[in-house]
């Protein structure tokens, strides 16, 4: 299988139940924008990477600057998430294969950490499906009545949240993404569409703090998990490393 690697992240959204006064994206997030932070982590991990950016056709904030990536370009943004995915896939068809991998990552997830980029995009090398970071569901699960009142408990057995990044490869992608809107199926992720098309996409456990900015309150929880793992990090690189075992410390 290509080793080459894609990163497709939409951009495009209008951030409606954020409420704010612009695009959640470019709302502040650790002295820099939210876009800005989430590409920085991408980077991190995958410096190599080929970016395309969906970028709403109308953006009135988006600055190149905050582009570390070598290679990259952008495609315009359409009317939903599923599709901008297509039109970044359209505008990387010409220079991507088949076989390459596309991890499409959403913008609203700043946290993700460099570790779970790394086991996934190492996972997905011999996956010939493809798949998503997710985390189990941890709380009991409730169904409405319609009218605010509890109906029934669901079980949660067997539930996972879907995360983002999520990487197939290039054709079995677009192929499935295509086929699902013409059959009118409802396609929130890239995996609910290669399911659609019969395939069962891998879970690979991921960290439950690389949450999606929706709501205002998740902006605030961002800053606390960047900087908490800022800290994490720090600390792990002042950490003298212990001697091995078994030696003299003479
Ligand atoms: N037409 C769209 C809609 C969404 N997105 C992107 O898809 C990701 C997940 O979408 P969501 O969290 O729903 O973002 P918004 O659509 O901006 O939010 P809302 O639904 O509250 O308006 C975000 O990175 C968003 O920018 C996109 O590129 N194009
Ligand atoms: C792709 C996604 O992040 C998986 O959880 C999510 O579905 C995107 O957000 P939306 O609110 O469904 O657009």
């Amino acid at each position: 299988m290509s080793d080459r690697l894609w990163l497709v992240v939409p951009a495009a959204g209008q951030g409606r139940r954020m409420g704010a006064d612009r695009p959640k994206q470019y709302l502040p997030l650790a002295g820099r924008t939210v876009l800005a932070c989430t590409l920085e982590r991408l980077y991190a991990a995958l410096p190599e990477a080929r970016l395309c950016l969906c970028l709403d056709p109308d953006d009135a904030h988006f600055d190149p600057a905050w582009v570390p990536f070598a290679d990259w370009r952008r495609a315009l943004g359409g009317a939903e998430r599923v599709d901008s995915v297509i039109a970044a896939l359209t505008a990387i068809a010409p220079d991507a294969a088949d076989d390459d991998l596309v991890l499409v990552h959403d913008v609203a997830r700043p946290c993700v950490t460099v570790d779970d980029l790394a086991r996934l995009v190492a996972t997905l090398a011999d996956e010939p499906v493809g798949g998503l970071l997710a985390a189990p569901v941890a709380d009991t699960m409730k169904r409405d009545d319609g009218a605010g009142r509890v109906a029934a408990t669901e079980s949660r057995e067997g539930l996972w949240h879907a995360l983002t990044p999520q990487g197939f490869r290039f054709g079995l992608l677009r192929r499935a993404l295509r086929e699902a809107l013409s059959r009118g199926v409802s396609v929130t992720d890239e995996a609910s569409a290669v399911e659609a098309a019969g395939q069962a996409p891998r879970l690979i456990v991921g960290r439950r703090d690389n949450l999606k900015i929706t709501h205002p309150e998740d902006l605030a929880l961002a800053e606390l998990v960047l900087s908490a793992q800022r800290q994490a990090a720090q600390a792990a690189s002042s950490t003298p490393e212990a001697p091995p075992a078994g030696a003299n410390s003479a």
